[in-house]
C-alpha cells in the first residue's frame, strides 16, 4: 500500500472526531459542508458490498491515485467472498511512453521552461486504440476496469470515480509516488508540475465533465489505508445546496523562498516546524477542494465539480463570460519576517492567450491584510526609467550573480493595513518583506515573469528561474512617475452608508475585470448578490455570521475566504466581534 507523501503538512482527517474544534474567531483549515446523516460511507468493505451486486464496474478517477492499492483492498474482500473478478488495468492499454511523449510535446515547452500551453488533446489520445477496443470482458466474473480512463474500456457500466486533492497529488509527486499520465521515467518536480498543469489536469477535467452523467459513486482517494465514498446523487445535492448559499474551499499552505511567519502564528493546525509559509491557497480553485461531511465522515472533491454542475448558479450573469472557469482568486503572500518577492510582471491578455492558451490573464491586486510599520510594496517604474539600461542591469545581475539597486528603476511605496495596490498585467511589482498580502486576483496564478530575485536561492538551494525575455515583451513602461500613485494605488471612497454601517469602494484599475468593496458595520448588514458571485473575507474583527435567505447560517472567522454564489440572492452578515467588522468583497464588474 502506498503510504508516501513528501510534506510537513498533515493529511486532512477522514472523520470529524479527529478535527480539532476551534473557538469562534479562529481560522479553520478544515471547513466542511454537512450533507445530513448517512450520506458518506467509510471503508473498502461497504464499497465492495456495492460492487458485488454489479456485473461490471469502471473504477475511474484522477491522476495520482494508488490504483494498485485500491485493487488489492477490493480484491481481497471480494475474493474472500468467493467472487471471481476480472481486473482490467487501464495502464496496460496506454500508448507507449515514447508515443505519449510525442503527443504531449507541443504542450510542455522545452525542458527547463516554466510554462507550456494548455493541451488541446483528449484522454482517448493517450490510449492505444487497438488495445482499447479489444474485448476484455470475461464470462462468469465481475469485470472491473480500473485506472485513469477506466470508463473508456468498460463502457455503459456503473462508474466509481476516485478523486484526489491537488495538494496531495503534489505531495505524492514529491515523494516520487505520482507521475504524469503515461510517463514511467521521472522528471524533476518542476517539469512534472508543468505537465500536470498544462496537460494532465486539462485533459482529465474535460474527460471528467464528459463522463459525469454516468458516475454513480465518488470516492476520496487521499487516505491510503482507507476511503470515504458517497453516491454521486448525494454529492450533487450537496453541490446544489452550496450553489444556493455560501461555501469555503479547503485551503492549503506552501513554504517558499521569501515566506514569512504570520500564517504560522495566526492559523491553527499548521505544522510549526515548517521553515515558513509563503502561500496560502485560500481560494485558487484549480488547486482547491470542497469538503462534505455526513455522520462524522469527511469526503473531499475537487472544486471543478461545482462549476461543472452549477456554474450558472455560482456565477449568475457572468457565467456567459467565464463558463465553468471560476474567475477570481484569493490567496495570501506572507512575507512577515520573510523576504521580498521577486521583482516581476504578468503577461498581457493577448500574450497569455497566444503563448499559453489561457483565456484570462493574471491581473492582480495586493490588499494589505496586515503589515509591520516598515513594510513596502514595489510598484511601477521611476520617472527616469530607460528600458535598455534597465534590461542591461538585469542581465548583468544574472550573469555575474550580483545584486543591483532596484530602487533606481522601480518605485517603493509604504504599505498600510487595508491599502489596495493595483497590479494590472504588464505592471512591474513585488511585495516587500513584513506584509501579509491578501492577493485578490484573476484566477491564473503561475504566470509570473521574474526579472530580479535578489540573488537569493530557493528552499532547494538553487536559484529560481528568471525570465527577462518574457517580461520585456509584456512590461508597460508608461506606468511610471506620478502616474503610479495616481492610477495604481486605489483611492477609497464611501459609496453608501447607514447608521452603523458603510460601504467603502476601493476601485480597481480599468483593466481589472473585478472590483472591490469593503463592508464596514457594527451590527449587521443585508447584501444583495445582484446575480453575481461574491468572494469575501473578514479583514477586521474576529468572526461574523452569514445567513442566506434560504435558511443557511454559518460562522466565518477572521482571514477565512468564503464565497456567496449569485443564486443565493441576498444574505445577512452579523458582526460577532466587539468592534467594527470589516469584510472585503470582490466581484466581477
Ligand atoms: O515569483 P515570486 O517571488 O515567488 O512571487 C510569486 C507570486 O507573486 C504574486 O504577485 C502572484 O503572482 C503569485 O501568484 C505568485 O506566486
Amino acid at each position: 500500500m502506498m503510504t508516501c507523501r513528501k510534506t510537513t503538512q498533515s493529511l486532512m482527517p477522514a472523520v470529524t472526531k479527529d478535527v480539532k474544534q476551534l473557538n469562534a474567531g479562529k481560522y479553520d483549515i478544515y471547513p466542511f459542508a454537512s450533507l445530513g446523516e448517512g450520506k458518506i460511507n467509510n471503508g473498502y468493505r461497504s464499497l465492495a458490498q456495492w460492487i458485488k451486486n454489479q456485473s461490471a464496474v469502471a473504477i475511474d478517477g484522477y491522476i495520482g491515485n494508488d490504483w494498485n492499492g485500491v485493487r488489492s483492498e477490493l480484491d481481497e474482500i471480494l475474493s474472500k467472498e468467493g467472487l471471481a473478478i476480472n481486473w482490467i488495468r487501464t495502464t496496460d492499454l496506454l500508448k507507449t511512453e515514447s508515443e505519449i511523449e510525442q503527443l504531449v510535446k507541443p504542450f510542455i515547452g522545452e525542458k527547463g521552461e516554466v510554462w507550456g500551453r494548455r493541451a488541446s488533446i483528449s484522454l482517448e489520445d493517450f490510449f492505444d486504440s487497438e488495445k482499447l477496443s479489444k474485448n476484455h470482458l470475461k464470462q462468469n466474473a465481475i469485470n472491473i476496469s480500473i485506472g485513469v480512463g477506466a470508463s473508456l474500456v468498460n463502457k455503459d457500466v456503473p462508474v466509481i470515480y476516485i478523486d484526489l486533492p491537488k495538494n496531495e497529488l503534489q505531495y505524492r509527486m514529491r515523494a516520487e509516488k505520482a507521475n504524469n499520465l503515461g510517463k514511467q521515467h521521472r522528471d524533476d518536480n518542476q517539469e512534472t508540475y508543468k505537465r500536470f498543469y498544462f496537460v494532465d489536469w486539462v485533459v482529465l477535467n474535460e474527460y471528467k465533465s464528459k463522463i459525469l452523467p454516468s458516475i454513480d459513486i465518488i470516492v476520496d482517494g487521499q487516505w491510503t489505508e482507507n476511503i470515504s465514498w458517497a453516491f454521486f446523487r448525494n454529492i450533487r445535492e450537496g453541490l446544489h445546496y452550496l450553489s444556493q448559499n455560501a461555501f469555503r474551499v479547503r485551503p492549503w499552505f506552501e513554504a517558499g523562498a521569501w515566506g514569512g511567519q504570520w500564517m504560522k502564528e495566526n492559523i491553527n493546525g499548521l505544522n510549526k516546524d515548517e521553515i515558513n509559509y509563503a502561500w496560502s491557497f485560500e481560494m485558487i480553485v484549480p488547486e482547491n477542494g470542497l469538503v462534505f461531511e455526513s455522520s462524522g465522515n469527511l469526503l473531499e472533491i475537487a472544486f471543478d465539480w461545482l462549476m461543472m454542475l452549477q456554474a450558472k448558479e455560482v456565477l449568475g450573469a457572468d457565467e456567459s463570460r467565464f463558463g465553468i472557469e471560476f474567475p477570481i482568486r484569493f490567496d495570501f503572500l506572507d512575507t512577515f519576517e520573510g523576504g521580498n518577492l521577486s521583482i516581476q510582471c504578468h503577461p498581457r491578455l493577448k500574450y497569455i492567450q497566444d503563448n499559453f492558451g489561457e483565456t484570462i490573464t493574471q491581473d492582480e491586486t495586493y490588499y494589505i491584510l496586515d503589515c509591520k510599520s516598515d513594510a513596502k510594496v514595489y510598484l511601477g517604474f521611476q520617472e527616469t526609467i530607460d528600458p535598455a539600461t534597465f534590461r542591461k542591469a538585469l542581465e548583468e545581475s544574472v550573469e555575474k550573480n550580483e545584486a543591483i539597486d532596484i530602487e533606481k528603476y522601480v518605485q517603493k511605496h509604504d504599505a498600510h493595513k487595508h491599502d489596495l495596490f493595483l497590479i494590472p498585467n504588464g505592471t512591474i511589482h513585488s511585495s516587500g518583506k513584513n506584509n501579509l498580502v491578501l492577493e485578490i486576483s484573476a484566477t491564473p496564478y503561475i504566470f509570473t515573469f521574474k526579472m530580479y530575485d535578489w540573488v537569493r536561492l530557493d528552499l532547494n538551494g538553487k536559484p529560481r528561474p528568471i525570465n527577462i525575455e518574457h517580461a520585456f515583451k509584456n512590461l508597460d513602461f508608461s506606468r511610471k512617475g506620478k502616474k503610479v500613485q495616481e492610477e495604481l494605488i486605489s483611492k477609497e471612497a464611501v459609496i453608501e452608508k447607514g447608521d452603523d454601517w458603510q460601504i467603502v469602494h476601493q476601485p480597481t484599475h480599468s483593466e481589472h475585470f473585478y472590483d472591490v468593496h469593503r463592508l464596514e458595520f457594527s451590527g449587521s448588514m443585508e447584501v444583495e448578490t445582484n446575480d453575481k458571485c461574491h468572494i469575501l473575507m473578514l479583514v477586521e474583527g474576529s468572526s461574523i455570521i452569514v445567513e442566506t435567505k434560504n435558511g443557511f447560517k454559518t460562522r466565518y472567522n477572521y482571514a477565512e475566504t468564503f464565497a456567496v454564489p449569485a443564486a443565493a440572492g441576498s444574505y445577512k452578515i452579523t458582526n460577532e466581534s466587539g468592534d467594527k467588522a470589516k469584510v472585503v468583497k470582490a466581484f466581477v464588474k
